[in-house]
């Protein structure tokens, strides 16, 4: 038995806020989880602090599946981002401690490796789409095999996926929530014509990315999915909200281009229809707000019935935690498509040193046992929790739109 003796949540902003739970065991082993939740995060401290931490105390370590139903079931009020990021939290440290425990980085644990690493796609994006591209040219340069595109729409002041600071995109940049304003016909005027200038420029060999972030009906994802084909995108990334899972047939009836949704799911049950009617390519849960690596691995276990792979969110509100969970689990499941991956700033990696390591377009966790990330507390301090909020979306004549 490993048995739990403490745990506690560390709260730090970096740059940007990071929500980790840190469990102990009576033998002095502990593990780390991500429960970052952009732009609510203090509703998880809550959860974790008030409700989750006084049942783990005296638990067993070693009993990850159990601990999960425990606080899944025993809850009562099932799913929700705030309870599955919470969940995850617990659920990757106590896979930290259980790979620490066995002295192997968790990807042995998992299954072993499926394959040397982790094809990642970083994010390209520019005002013009002449910026654009040009950036995907440094990424190029990098070594990457695959590039998300997202440039800025003549007409809209701003939008999501075009930011100043290139590397490290943040849009959780208000004391209150910015404001955008959205066009969809200028929008859809744009994309094509940043696909195409892409093409041209970047030749056949690279993968091409672009996240619709929510803001078309089907029937427009449809239209765009099918003036991409010529360029043949890797994926369409969330075309339309998913809530009503249904709605991804119209789009599947118009294009070829392959569709890749999630980032948002909390649960197996958000995502069951979309895989089952084989509506989506991805699936893009990830391991923080999908309730951890026991619980996503069950989604990608469903997946790989129906030829759908994994494209996990790996934007900067997901922790080097997050990111190391990721790398573990994608190094290990045999249907990996994709690892989202935008680089954290050098104060974050400084307050979570960790073992991963970018090559030729490639992560790997790296070996050390457990997850491979550490965090500094001391530095952790020095940060303070900023309120942040991510933007939100009008239309031109100010009807609040998806963001
Ligand atoms: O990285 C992506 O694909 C995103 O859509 C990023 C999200 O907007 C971000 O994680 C919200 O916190
Ligand atoms: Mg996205």
């Amino acid at each position: 038995m490993l048995k739990i003796k403490d745990a506690r949540v560390v709260v730090t902003c970096p740059g940007r806020n990071f929500v980790t739970l840190r469990i102990e065991t009576a033998d002095g082993l502990y593990g780390l989880g991500d429960a970052t939740l952009n732009g609510r995060e203090l509703a998880v401290v809550s959860y974790l602090a008030d409700h989750v931490i006084p049942c783990l105390i005296g638990r067993d370590a070693h009993q990850i599946e159990d601990i999960w139903q425990y606080l899944y079931k025993g809850a009562y009020w099932r799913r929700g981002p705030v309870t599955m990021s919470a969940i995850a939290a617990v659920d990757m440290a106590l896979w930290d401690i259980k790979a620490k425990a066995a002295g192997m980085p968790l990807y042995q644990l998992l299954g072993g490796a499926c394959r040397s690493g982790v094809m990642v796609y970083g994010h390209a994006n520019g005002q013009t789409i002449e910026e654009t591209v040009e950036e995907a040219r440094k990424y190029q340069a990098m070594g990457y095999k695959a590039i998300r595109l997202q440039s800025g729409v003549p007409g809209l002041p701003s939008t999501y996926g075009v930011s100043g600071d290139k590397m490290f995109y943040e849009p959780a940049d208000g004391a209150l929530p910015t404001e955008n304003v959205w066009s969809t016909a200028k929008y859809l005027r744009t994309v094509p014509k940043l696909f195409e200038a892409a093409r041209l420029a970047l030749g056949n060999d690279v993968h091409l990315l672009h996240d619709v972030h929510h803001r078309l009906t089907p029937i427009e994802a449809g239209r765009l999915g099918g003036s991409l084909e010529p360029y043949r995108p890797f994926w369409l990334e969330d075309p339309t909200p998913a809530e009503n899972q249904e709605a991804f047939r119209l789009i599947r009836q118009h294009t070829t281009t392959p569709l890749a949704v999630g980032e948002v799911f909390n649960s197996i049950w958000d995502a069951k229809d979309l895989i089952q009617n084989q509506l989506i390519d991805y699936i893009r849960a990830t391991v923080v707000h999908a309730g951890g690596i026991t619980h996503l691995r069950r989604i990608a276990n469903l997946a790989e019935l129906y030829q759908v792979r994994t494209g996990c969110h790996g934007a900067t509100d997901l922790s080097p935690v997050t990111m190391a969970a990721a790398l573990h689990f994608d190094l290990s499941i045999p249907n990996f498509g994709v690892q989202e991956y935008m680089r954290h700033t050098a104060e974050t990696d400084a307050v979570f040193p960790h073992a991963y390591s970018f090559k030729d377009g490639y992560l790997h966790p790296g070996d050390a046992p457990g997850l491979g990330v550490d965090l500094d507390e001391a530095l952790a301090a020095r940060y303070p929790y900023r309120r942040a909020y991510l933007p939100v979306n009008r239309l031109e004549d100010g009807t609040l739109h998806n963001w």
